[in-house]
């Protein structure tokens, strides 16, 4: 678990509220993430864990602002990132932020690498994009930062192309654009999925180095409770579109409240166990035409739920000590009088 100290009085650097992200099917528009709120700080590390489909990707995605154009937008919500309102700006501001303050890496590192470039000159050009640094220097810079993300013989790495590499190479190289230049926010988005187990626990600590060396923040996806505890400074739990629990690492692990996270909790793979990850929860996570409009969205699955989960929408509240839960079974998630929440 993180022992790491932020600042917890710090001003946070990025600031989600009431999101609202929806995709076009059929010609009617249906929300993937769907009034989420939550603040990230200076070098906070904040997990982000549920299972396949819970709008953890739409989420990031909106963050950096690559929806799938003409498919995906931002249909309500702020996100204020270093004082600037994201989703205001157009696609020319938006690319002086992105790959410079804000940064962002994937499960398949294949899919994201240009394979008909070499390694250095994706570096570069990000480099070239934001930075005043002639071609002689970027491509030293590419070789320093290939070195920094422990990529060894980065000379003669810089002029290879991304097939040559291995998976876990690649993830390096992909975390070497991404923190090119020096980004405050790095979203991490199920890095080390694609990798085997001993590469992935070697570029966790490698982000988490180039965390505390860059005094970045970071937000991790993954659907890997053990990564969480190990890596996060707070943990947001997602289902269907929403956000369920919202505390510190370490409450999350010995006080789970929301019945939804304590399924997750038990559905941890063991290490010799070739388990589908977090499927060992009943039903499936419905997809975004389907979800229910009101009640709570798990209580279908969950084996605490009331006949009122079908009908009354727990509010995310804090419930003591800023630990946030949506579930009925705490008062403060009971809508006051009047109000059906939603
Ligand atoms: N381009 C798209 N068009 C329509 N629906 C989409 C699109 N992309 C995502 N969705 C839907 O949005 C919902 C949230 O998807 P998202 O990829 O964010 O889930 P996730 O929690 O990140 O899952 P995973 O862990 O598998 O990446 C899902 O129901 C998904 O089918």
């Amino acid at each position: 678990m993180s022992t790491k100290k932020f600042q917890q009085s710090a001003a946070p650097l990025l600031e989600v509220k009431n999101l609202e992200t929806a995709f076009d099917i059929d010609g009617a528009y249906y929300n993937a993430v769907d009034n989420v709120s939550f603040s990230v700080k200076p070098r906070q590390i904040v997990g982000v864990v549920g299972e396949s489909g819970c709008g953890k990707s739409v989420m990031s995605l909106s963050i950096m602002q690559l929806l799938p154009k003409g498919i995906g937008k931002i249909r309500a919500g702020e996100i204020i990132f270093d004082g600037i309102h994201i989703e205001q700006l157009n696609e020319n501001q938006i690319n002086k932020i992105r790959g410079k303050d804000m940064s962002m890496i994937f499960q398949e590192p294949m899919t994201s690498l240009n394979p008909v470039f070499t390694i250095g000159s994706q570096i570069q050009e990000v480099l070239l994009n934001h930075q005043k640094i002639s071609k002689k220097d970027a491509r030293q810079k590419a070789i320093s930062l290939l070195k920094s993300v422990g990529i060894s013989r980065p000379e003669r790495i810089v002029d290879e192309y991304p097939h040559q590499l291995s998976g876990g190479m690649r993830q390096r190289v992909m975390i070497a654009i991404a923190i090119a230049c020096q980004p405050k926010l790095l979203i991490a988005d199920e890095p080390t999925t694609a990798l085997d187990v001993t590469v992935q626990a070697q570029i966790l600590e490698l982000i988490k180095e180039i965390q505390e060396v860059n005094d970045m923040s970071v937000i991790l996806i993954t659907h890997d409770l053990g990564v969480v505890a190990e890596m996060c400074d707070e943990v947001i739990v997602m289902y269907a579109g929403r956000i369920v629990e919202h505390t510190d690492a370490e409450t999350l692990f010995y006080n789970p409240k929301h019945p939804y996270t304590t399924l997750l909790m038990g559905a941890i793979p063991k290490m010799e166990e070739e388990t589908d990850r977090l499927s060992s929860i009943q039903g499936i996570v419905p997809s975004i035409t389907n979800m229910k409009k009101t009640g709570c969205r798990f209580a279908n699955r969950c084996p605490m739920a009331m006949p009122e989960c079908q009908t009354v929408t727990p509010i995310l509240a804090d419930s003591g000590d800023g630990h946030k839960v949506a579930c009925l079974l705490f008062e403060s998630s009971r809508p006051k009088e009047g109000v059906t929440g939603r």
